[in-house]
């Protein structure tokens, strides 16, 4: 290693988001995309960009010399510059380079499907995931990140370059599709060699610090348990700190807890560890002496306002722990939160103004960081003033009108399970059957048709006030019609009205509930250059009016043929917002339960007698840490129930959840209780219908049939083929057709060919084996 070591700086954080302000890198990535600027004008608005972040970290008090500039600045995902740098590119990828290589996998071309995407931890960031065979090339083979260090340097930075570590960027790989069995872990040595050549080119370049992501040791939904990744990290990070030629290595485990990997890992020979204290713990018992302890203390999740007291204590036990030295950090990248506070403003006065106080969003974030840094360097008296302040804005938050609203409490205390209980299935199966006169293999969509841009430029144009409330409740009407006749056309056998109404499935329902603010410009990316603008829910839920009721009815008005009344559910609900942090999950999600369940019981008293509630989001909020697993799937489920139990026997529940690994809440989906389940399916050929029914689910079973993720058309052959595939496995009675997933992000022409094919193939099916109704 380098004579000239530094010491860790004392203020920092682990990534700042890449997206921009103003949204800059999505505009850019889009406009190359569509043709509109050159490769080297992509590179330049990134460059600008990065440095316009770099300036802006140091302007709230990062300081620029030291290596306090955390660098993560991707054109796309991070993992997926793991693996340029790894030169670890599958094989159908051959001939491309550069940027085209680049968004090949990212995106796949006219000739190349791209890397699957999965979400990232227990947050709803997508990564791409690496395939990983014998094979695959792992060597360094892309110096990019030691160019960005020299460049910086030249704007006047020295930066610490950031990496996905080793140990979690081969847990979070898969198996190469064509050796489906191997396990990319066994290539660990390979890769550590790529790694130390990545270090040996960044430490030529005269970086002080590196820093190595390895949030796959606070997860035990891999592969392998965190307590193993802990061990074999251990064993990764001796080797990396023995080689020669590197910079000083900070090792983070951010978005949970690898306290317990924490004692082996300070005596690998790493100068710097990371701690997430906020969704893990500090160590205990672990000789630190020979390491910086950086505290991951301000939230990197949520966009709460800190409670700079607590965390004053957080670091003071840090300190207590014999560490060489102790810093103070974010728990994660600040990638999950929005930019700024200060580019919001909120209708309600009351609220608007309190909002600004409760919330930090990333720069707000840094001065936390910063302001408890100059606790630790000068002595916690140092920043009483801003302790106090941040104690007083909390207080003011735990008082404020709608944080607490009694008549919404006093209805959660009051469950019992029997709100949470329905009749038998088999009664129920009995009585809708009764009520639905549906043909052998029903078949259905799971919700959405597609947003067309005159949609979008109709809500558009009302948000402005430039569309009066009536003419846009009359052009979405329209829309409705058109969907109803399109699916009466195509012969579907349960409709539905095609949301045309919804800007977003979380967000619609976030506008027309109390305890929810909107932001305007509260981007985060979800993936390469799509943002989201999740709700912020603050005060206590309830349900002023109706919130679907209308639409649905009027759908219904429309066709003798059965239309399916469409909700989020609860999880999906808090997992694609920004929930409150005073209140248990668990909590938070009886009060929507409540809210949507008054929702389901005026749309069963209007004559819908099919209701669908999703909860696609239901895996990724499981717990990383196996020891919390029972705790959420009891609440999570619990919510469900709660919605979705104060039905008529006759009124038919369905669920849909859009992906395809169960394994560890394959009991949790049993829990739902609901009479119908849609999932996904197409892209893995039905291999998830065998096993739910191993498992012993044994209700209603929709799996896709088409993989909507992609603008292809499937043929009625093929189509036929997974739905005879599926009828092999489950009952016949039980068995829905369907797509995978809501058609919203799909054209009409392939919608209507590919429906058109489902029906024809169903049909096909249902003659094949004497099914005819
Ligand atoms: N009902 C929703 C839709 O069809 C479900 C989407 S799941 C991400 O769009
Ligand atoms: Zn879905």
């Amino acid at each position: 290693m380098s004579a000239a070591t530094t010491q860790f700086p004392t203020a920092t954080i682990l990534a700042y988001p890449r997206i921009g302000r103003g949204r800059e890198l999505k505009r850019a990535l889009e406009a190359h995309w569509a043709g509109r600027i050159t490769e080297a004008e992509l590179i330049q608005a990134a460059n600008d960009l990065r440095k316009e972040n770099l300036a802006r970290l140091v302007e709230l008090g990062l300081n620029p010399s030291d290596a306090s500039l955390a660098d993560a600045p991707s054109l796309y995902d991070q993992v997926l510059d793991a693996t340029i740098l790894l030169g670890a590119i599958p094989p159908r990828f051959a001939g491309r380079e550069g940027l085209d290589l680049y968004f090949a996998l990212a995106r796949g071309d006219d000739n190349v499907g791209p890397e699957e995407m999965t979400k990232w931890f227990d947050t709803n960031y997508h990564y791409l995931v690496p395939e990983i065979g014998p094979d695959t090339p792992l060597r360094f083979a892309d110096d990019t990140i030691t160019r960005r260090f020299t460049d910086a340097r030249e704007w006047g930075y020295v930066t610490r370059p950031v990496l996905v570590g080793p140990v979690t960027y081969l847990a979070l790989a898969k198996a190469d599709p064509a050796t489906p069995d191997f396990d990319p872990l066994t290539r660990i040595d390979e890769a550590v060699a790529a790694y130390e050549e990545a270090l040996a080119s960044l430490h030529a370049a005269g970086a002080p610090w590196v820093q190595l992501d390895e949030p796959a040791l606070t997860s035990d939904n891999l592969s392998r348990t965190r307590v193993e990744l802990g061990e074999l990290a251990a064993r990764v990070y001796e080797r990396l700190a023995a080689s020669q030629n590197r910079p000083q290595i900070l090792l983070t485990t951010p978005y949970g807890d690898a306290s317990h990997a924490v004692g082996a890992l300070a005596k690998t020979g790493v100068e710097a560890l990371h701690v997430d204290t906020l969704r893990g713990a500090l160590p205990k018992g672990a000789d630190l002496s020979g390491v910086t302890l950086v505290v991951g203390a301000v939230d990197g999740r949520y966009i709460w306002r800190a409670d700079l007291a607590q965390l004053r204590e957080t670091l003071k036990a840090a300190q207590a722990l014999g560490a060489a030295h102790v810093t103070v950090a974010t728990s994660n990248s600040l990638q999950h939160v929005p930019h700024d506070t200060a580019l919001e403003t909120w209708d309600d006065a009351t609220l608007n103004e309190n909002l600004h106080a409760w919330l930090a969003f990333a720069d707000q974030k840094v001065l936390e960081v910063v302001t408890l840094a100059r606790g630790v360097d000068e002595g916690w008296e140092a920043i009483d003033a801003e302790v106090a302040e941040a104690t007083r804005v909390l207080e003011q938050r735990a008082a404020a009108p709608g944080v607490v609203r009694p008549e919404v409490r006093s209805r959660t205390a009051a469950l019992t399970d029997a709100d949470r209980a329905r009749e038998p299935y088999l009664e129920r199966e009995a009585a809708q059957t009764e009520r639905l006169h549906l043909p052998p293999l029903p078949t259905t969509t799971i919700g959405s048709f597609p947003q067309t841009t005159e949609i979008r430029k109709a809500r558009a144009a009302n948000a402005r006030g430039e569309l009066s409330d009536a003419d846009y409740e009359a052009r979405m009407r329209e829309e409705i019609a058109s969907v109803i006749t399109l699916q009466e056309e195509l012969g579907l056998d349960m409709l539905v009205h095609g949301e045309a109404e919804r800007n977003d499935m979380v967000q619609y329902f976030a506008e027309l509930l109390d305890g929810f603010a909107a932001t305007r410009n509260g981007w985060v990316q979800s993936y390469g250059s799509r943002c989201t603008r999740p709700s912020v829910l603050w005060g206590d839920v309830s349900r002023p009016a109706p919130m679907t009721v209308g639409w649905t009815s009027y759908a219904q008005s429309l066709t003798d043929k059965p239309v399916k009344g469409m909700l989020t559910g609860p999880v999906t609900i808090i997992a694609w917002s920004f929930p409150r942090n005073d209140l248990p999950l668990g909590e938070i999600a009886d009060q929507i339960g409540l809210a949507l369940r008054d929702e389901v019981s005026d749309l069963e008293a209007a004559g819908i007698a099919a209701i669908q509630v999703d909860e696609p989001a239901l895996r990724e909020l499981l717990p990383l840490d196996a020891d919390r697993h029972a705790d959420y799937l009891n609440w999570s489920v619990g919510s469900f129930r709660l919605a979705t139990s104060s039905v008529r026997p006759d009124t038919q529940i369905h669920t849909h959840l859009c992906y395809s690994e169960f394994g560890q809440i394959i009991d949790a989906i049993k829990g739902l209780d609901a009479d119908v389940t849609s999932i996904e399916a197409a892209r893995s050929k039905m291999e998830v219908v065998p096993e739910l029914a191993e498992a012993g689910f044994d209700h209603g079973i929709g799996p896709g049939v088409w993989d909507i993720h992609a603008p292809r058309v499937p043929g009625t052959e093929e189509l036929a083929e997974l739905i005879g595939l599926a009828a092999d496995a489950v009952p016949v009675s039980r068995l829905w057709v369907n797509p995978d997933c809501g058609l919203k992000t799909r054209g009409y022409v392939e919608t209507k060919a590919s429906l058109d094919n489902l029906v024809s193939a169903t049909r096909q099916v249902r003659a094949q084996r004497g099914l005819e109704s």
